[in-house]
């Protein structure tokens, strides 16, 4: 399968000489579920912002869906590439819930019906139909982001970025962004996300790419990752509790990547002593 995202010995130096990424190769395919996990510092959202072409290549290429980046807009990308920046205060700028999610469907030329078809299913979807005349900052910080989230799924992009998606979400939100991931994937689409949140990471995505210092240490499906210790002390990543605990207490060492599963594991083996 041909990936839909592809860099190549990615460099990108800011104005004032920061190296931020130092020859990054990535494939990220059709219909993957990926978490970019790394130190603050370490390029990870330099390198989310060369998937939708806000920034190119210093050095190497990013080739998108067949196409290199240098060769097109951001605009012509975005279509591709839906991008959900870490502060909803940094993406919102309509004045009410309803025009803010009608942005994509018009830049994008789309026809009334299916912007129609398409708000509907957003609003349905993250439960906005009670704020769509409000105006979106007025918002606490979930439903901001929720509809940051919305206003990017309105438009279907087939890669869909979000930036510390989890950042300042409460439970509500948290339940509606594990549906929609997971919503994405079963629809085909693809997911990478940026994320500090290792207990989400383990819980919602398959495949982890770690990175520090403008490098990638690890790029290897979830549950080979959080066994690799000393990569992660690299990385300055902890796995999360319940996987700690696993590894602490787990005569063959299983990692576990939520608490059912470690009950449910545990629960059909009674006779075996945990601790
Ligand atoms: N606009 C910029 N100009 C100059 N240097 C920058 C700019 N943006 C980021 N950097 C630097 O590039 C490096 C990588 O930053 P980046 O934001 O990509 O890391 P990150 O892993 O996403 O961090 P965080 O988890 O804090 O968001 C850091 O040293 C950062 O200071």
């Amino acid at each position: 399968m041909d990936p839909i995202i592809q860099t190549k010995n990615l460099v990108h130096e800011y104005k004032g000489g920061v190296q931020a990424l130092k020859g990054v190769d990535v494939s990220i395919l059709p219909n993957d579920l990926i978490s970019i996990i790394g130190q603050n510092g370490s390029g990870k959202t330099t390198l989310v912002r060369h998937f939708n072409g806000l920034l190119k290549p210093t050095e190497g290429s990013v080739v998108i869906d067949g196409e290199e980046t240098t060769t097109k807009s951001v605009g012509y990308l975005s279509q591709k590439v839906g991008y959900v920046f870490q502060n909803p205060n940094h993406q919102i700028f309509s004045s009410t819930v309803m025009d803010e999610l009608k942005v994509g469907p018009k830049n994008f030329k789309f026809s009334e019906e299916k912007t129609k078809e398409r708000i509907e299913y957003v609003v349905n979807l993250l439960n906005l139909g009670k704020i769509l005349d409000k105006h979106p900052m007025t918002l606490d910080y979930t439903r901001k982001k929720l509809v940051t989230i919305a206003s990017v799924l309105a438009y279907a992009p087939k890669v869909m970025i979000l930036d510390e998606p989890t950042g300042g979400l409460d439970e509500d939100g948290r339940r509606l962004l594990r549906k929609i991931l997971s919503l994405l994937h079963e629809q085909g689409n693809t997911v990478v996300m940026i994320s500090h949140d290792m207990d989400f990471v383990a819980e919602n995505t398959d495949r982890v790419i770690v990175m520090a210092e403008g490098k990638v240490l690890l790029d290897s499906q979830i549950a080979n990752v959080f066994s690799e210790t000393e990569i992660l002390e690299k990385a300055w990543i902890e796995p999360p509790q319940i996987t700690l605990l696993g590894l602490d207490v787990d005569p063959e060492k299983r990692i576990f990547l939520s608490v059912g599963d470690f009950v449910s594991h545990y629960k059909n083996r009674s006779s075996q002593k945990i601790i």
